[in-house]
């Protein structure tokens, strides 16, 4: 018994193109882009663009390099009539770029189409009607004939009506609407009729658009439809072979890529695929693929963020944290492994200078779309010390050695897994702070004069003041640098002994303001060992309160206790 109704739905049927080209075909140019933002997208928001939202959205087009804007459907609506007649007349469309408006193939609503565009230099006009087995049978109630004559029809009013705006250049743009659902030879027969009565030329081509009005099948078999219509529809010079997919089974962006391989010349698609349902092929994903091949996507993508606001504002609807490209957590490795590839991927491009961008993880580099390594990295119960040592290295200047990153990442997390939340690089830092800076209790370095000793020059006799669960003491102590001399000190009068097991000191900051700090891994009574850290604008006493830091996280060890600071 199947888990699910499957007895209501059929499979999509195969095209017979056995010698089907596209497969091993590159996509090595970008095609020519028309946004459909205005029309397409703006058609399924909840509440659709007013003047000022449409105005925000086509100057922000315009800016990334659309040559082709669909800016409405004028004769549906007076709001998309207003906004034509608008940019045509405050000259708001640039040179370069052509307007493009959507009518059904009814006379009257083509009428009113052309009366919106009188006196623009260029303007595509955009007949369509549904051709598909279904819409024929339930919406229409027409047989092939009835619905190529809709078609004919209509590009015959175009055609007369260009006369009507002689200031202006005319391109015919025609979509057999659900083209998906459509019979190929059917297909075929519908735009060569329209072709006939239009009488494209190669230098005057006219745009045929083979729309997914519903996403129907895996993505090959768009790209199959796309190169048999190529293959077999006449005068394929004297047409663009548009694409204009939706996104019904998520596939939107593949069916596109492998549309044009199949032949495609041009996409029509939406600013983070905003659109009916599921929405139309999103370009910028589609370009930005594009781009991660070097391959020119013709779109300027630089500030995604501020697109993506764009967007957001004009549709009134948010883009997902992990949508491609441009969501907010896209860029965010919170898993330790992860983390661990993206700091070592970093720092292998510093030191190898390479222009190729190879890190794990991250298919492009963030500061191509304007995105910075800020939020790369964030922390909580999934991380490991990789990410960890990479925020305090970036925010806070601090190289851990690999046995200390390993140690605080357990401090860490315990806290990600007490809580359950994520930690900034300000809290990394403050725990990092309280464990290691401000282990204090119970001892605590003062300060220290050291004097040459009399009889072995290369050794020093160090004098040191600490307090000792508060009350201060003098001690003495005697070795080749301040740090052996300090320990010999401390094991020989308070009883604490401690052996040097690593160390390692850097500088942080520049200038005057420039600190060193110590990391000293040791070893007390036990076997295990574990680390100090100090910091101090004094080589020396950085060293020196690194001892005290591991003596105290010793003992609190040892007392069982937490290794926080007292
Ligand atoms: C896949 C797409 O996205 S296509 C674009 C869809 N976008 C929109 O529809 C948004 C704007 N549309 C509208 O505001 C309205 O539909 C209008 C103003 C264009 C037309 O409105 P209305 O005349 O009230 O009718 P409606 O859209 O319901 O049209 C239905 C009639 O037009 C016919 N029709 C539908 N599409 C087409 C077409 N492309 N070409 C010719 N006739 C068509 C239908 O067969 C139907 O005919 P009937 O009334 O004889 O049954
Ligand atoms: C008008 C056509 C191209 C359309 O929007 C679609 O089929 O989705």
């Amino acid at each position: 018994m199947p888990t699910m109704p499957i007895e209501k739905y059929r499979a999509f049927q195969q095209i017979d193109l056995p010698n089907r080209t596209w497969p091993s075909k590159t996509i090595t140019k970008a095609p020519l882009w028309c946004s459909v933002d205005l029309r397409d997208g703006n058609q399924a928001l909840i509440e659709p663009m007013g003047h000022e939202r449409k105005l925000r959205m086509f100057r922000a087009l315009v800016a990334m390099g659309f040559k082709e804007i669909e800016v409405g459907f004028p004769s549906a609506s007076q709001t998309d009539f207003d906004f034509t007649r608008f940019l045509i007349e405050e000259g708001e469309i640039p040179d370069g770029v052509t307007i493009q408006v959507l009518t059904q193939a009814r006379e009257e609503l083509i009428t009113r189409t052309f009366e919106s565009i009188k006196g623009a230099k260029r303007a595509v006009v955009h007949l369509y009607n549904s051709t598909s087995t279904l819409q024929r049978r339930v919406v229409f109630g027409l047989d092939r004939e009835g619905i190529k004559d809709i078609a004919v029809q209509g590009t015959k009013v175009v055609k007369r009506l260009v006369s009507t705006v002689p200031e202006t250049e005319i391109v015919l743009e025609y979509s057999p609407e659900s083209f998906t659902g459509t019979e190929l030879d059917f297909a075929k027969d519908v735009c060569e009729a329209v072709m006939d009565v239009w009488q494209p030329t190669a230098s005057k081509p006219m745009i045929i658009n083979l729309p997914a009005t519903v996403e129907m099948a895996t993505p090959n078999i768009y790209a199959d439809q796309i190169e048999w219509f190529a293959r077999n529809v006449k005068w394929r010079e004297r047409y663009l072979l548009s694409l204009h997919p939706h996104n019904d089974r998520g596939t939107g962006v593949a069916a596109a890529e492998l549309g044009v391989m199949a032949g495609a010349d041009r996409v029509e698609g939406t600013l983070f695929g905003n659109g009916e349902r599921t929405g139309n092929v999103d370009v910028v994903n589609l370009a930005l693929n594009m781009f991660t091949q070097g391959v020119d996507p013709e779109l300027v993508i630089d500030d995604i963020d501020e697109l993506r606001r764009t967007a957001e504002y004009c549709n009134q609807l948010p883009v997902h944290p992990r949508h491609p490209y441009a969501g907010d957590l896209v860029f965010t490795a919170f898993s330790g492994s992860h983390q661990d590839a993206i700091k070592k991927g970093f720092a292998a491009r510093r030191s190898q200078n390479d222009v190729v961008w190879e890190v794990p993880y991250l298919p492009i580099d963030p500061e191509d779309l304007g995105r910075s390594y800020e939020a790369v990295i964030r922390v909580n119960s999934q991380s490991g010390k990789g990410g960890v040592a990479y925020l305090l290295e970036e925010d806070y200047g601090l190289h851990l050695p690999r046995k200390l990153q390993i140690e605080f990442s357990r401090v860490v997390q315990n806290f990600t897994d007490t809580t359950g939340k994520e930690v900034s690089a300000k809290d990394l830092f403050d725990m990092f702070r309280k464990e290691y800076l401000e282990a204090r209790y119970p001892l605590e370095f003062v300060d220290h004069v050291t004097l040459p000793d009399s009889h072995a020059t290369e050794k020093r006799t160090m004098t040191s003041h600490v307090k000792l669960y508060g009350s201060s003491k003098e001690v003495h102590g005697h070795g080749t640098g301040p740090i052996d001399a300090f320990c010999d000190s401390l094991a020989k009068e308070l009883g604490i002994a401690l052996e040097v097991v690593d160390y390692s000191q850097h500088a942080v900051g520049k200038g005057a303001d420039a600190e060193a700090v110590t990391y000293v891994e040791m070893k007390g009574s036990g076997t295990a060992t574990l680390f100090g850290v100090g910091r101090d604008r004094n080589v020396t006493v950085a060293s020196l309160k690194a001892v005290a830091s591991a003596a105290n996280r010793l003992h609190a060890q040892a007392a069982g206790a937490s290794v926080a600071a007292k």
